[in-house]
């Protein structure tokens, strides 16, 4: 955020996105006593954390959005324990499921040579120049692993594991972003928590600390107007709002949504256009039984449905969810199969393991993301010469805007980046 000319005494700040980042950023201002307006799209505030009650009877509630705060999501878990939301076990253990074969954690013989190379590649990286990761910016993360030798089965477990993480094909991710993301995460690769209750807790407490009265709902803004000394926007229903300053947490193609006048620079519109969006499909399936038996059951699979894990861990009674996580091409694929053909298919893929159990399954809720009209996909996803070609260019601020999001973060795809620009952006206004 450089380059921010700082508000002064007695301005408003316009904040478009009620998610986490457009909530952080809020709740940072209040703190500090800057007046704010947040104009929020939809008809509720969120965005991409969104809990889901499944089972009215007993509570039963799965996350269709975010699920897992990481062990390094320091702000996170900082905004957390500040709003006083306890974070829970949601850890998982990984058994697989590989052309029909199930496998449990204990009987997987990963190969000794390339796990100990591959610790070495995630340390050496650590202390790499700037220039050499620009270099590995500029190759894919598959490519990158079968240059350093990786044998075959461990490429088609990385291949199903990192996919999993980026919502596409590592192919489609860049070997800087692959390797970064592993270097620095925690030993579960920050499937670690979640918020007791459900993420939308958070949203929840944030929302009465930021005050209801400041967040306006259903209000998609569709014009921006930035004049001399203001910024005036419209959104759809046709009312107005003007402020000093404006920060916009809006993803990627909401931001390319929005008639911007003066234009946004003609570079920054074109990174915002090359800016991919992974497709994720959450279907979470509530069975009359738990008959995994391992609360911490997740499934690696080579399936349509990808990948499975216990969503309802830590929450009581006999019923359970199962969610399976779906990505790329599987994903869109998967997603065009009706609400009874999902659950047959998550029940067919799971056979090898637990036998016939679609009688045991009651209903299902699915959501997939890149048929999201606002969002059109999950989370970015840097591909090949990306978070060095284009990051910066989508993140830097433009006259009295300034932009956050999850997108254009260090910790890019999780809630931690998102409230780390939205903070950021707001002190970078406070000055
Ligand atoms: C399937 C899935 C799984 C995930 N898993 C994890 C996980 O396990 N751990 C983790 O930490 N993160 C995870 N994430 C990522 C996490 O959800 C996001 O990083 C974070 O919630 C993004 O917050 P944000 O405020 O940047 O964006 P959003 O939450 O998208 O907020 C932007 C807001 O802007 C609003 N908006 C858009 N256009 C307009 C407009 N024109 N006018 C007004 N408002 C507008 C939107 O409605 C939205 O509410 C996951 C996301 C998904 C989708």
């Amino acid at each position: 955020y450089q380059n921010v000319t700082p508000i002064q005494k007695g301005d408003h700040v316009l904040i478009l996105g009620a998610g986490v980042s457009g909530l952080s950023a809020a709740y940072m201002l209040q703190k500090r006593g800057v007046a704010y307006t947040l104009l929020e799209a939809r008809s509720r505030t969120g965005g991409r954390i969104l809990t889901h009650t499944i089972d009215k009877d007993t509570g039963l509630h799965v996350e269709l959005g975010a699920e897992w705060v990481g062990a390094s999501h320091k702000r996170l878990l900082a905004l957390c324990k500040e709003l006083g939301l306890e974070v829970e076990d949601h850890s998982f253990r990984f058994y697989s499921l590989l052309q029909g074969q199930y496998t449990t954690p204990d009987t997987y013989q990963p190969d000794v040579a390339w796990d100990k190379k591959y610790k070495g590649l995630l340390e050496g990286f650590l202390t790499k120049s700037e220039k050499e990761k620009k270099r590995l910016d500029k190759i894919d993360w598959w490519r990158y692993l079968v240059s350093q030798g990786i044998p075959d089965r461990e490429l088609e477990m990385r291949e199903l594991n990192d996919s999993t993480d980026f919502g596409e094909s590592i192919r489609n991710v860049s070997a800087y972003s692959g390797i970064s993301e592993y270097a620095g995460s925690s030993a579960n690769n920050e499937m670690d928590f979640k918020i007791k209750g459900g993420n939308t807790q958070l949203i929840e407490k944030l929302t009465e600390k930021v005050g209801t009265d400041k967040i306006l709902k259903n209000k998609k803004v569709t014009h921006v107007y930035q004049e001399n000394k203001q910024v005036r926007v419209t959104c759809k229903d046709g009312t107005a709002y003007t402020g000093h300053k404006l920060i916009c947490t809006l993803p990627a193609v909401a931001v390319l949504d929005i008639q911007w006048n003066p234009v946004l620079p003609e570079l920054q519109i074109e990174a915002l256009q090359q800016l991919q969006y992974a497709r994720i499909i959450k279907s979470s399936v509530l069975f009359t039984e738990r008959f995994w038996k391992d609360e911490a059951l997740s499934i690696v699979s080579d399936t349509l449905p990808h990948y499975f894990f216990h969503t309802t861990k830590n929450q009581p009674g006999s019923k359970g969810v199962l969610t399976s996580y779906t990505i790329g091409d599987k994903a869109h694929i998967f997603s065009r199969l009706s609400t009874e053909q999902k659950i047959s298919r998550i029940c067919q893929s799971l056979t090898p393991a637990f036998g016939d159990t679609e009688s045991l399954a009651e209903m299902a809720v699915c959501y997939y993301w890149a048929d999201d009209k606002i969002t059109q996909g999950a989370y970015a996803i840097y591909d090949v010469n990306q978070w060095y070609g284009i990051r910066e260019v989508i993140a830097q601020s433009f006259k009295h805007v300034v932009f956050a999001g999850e997108h254009i973060a260090e910790w890019q795809g999780f809630m931690e980046g998102a409230i780390q620009t939205g903070e950021d952006a707001a002190l970078a206004l406070i000055g």
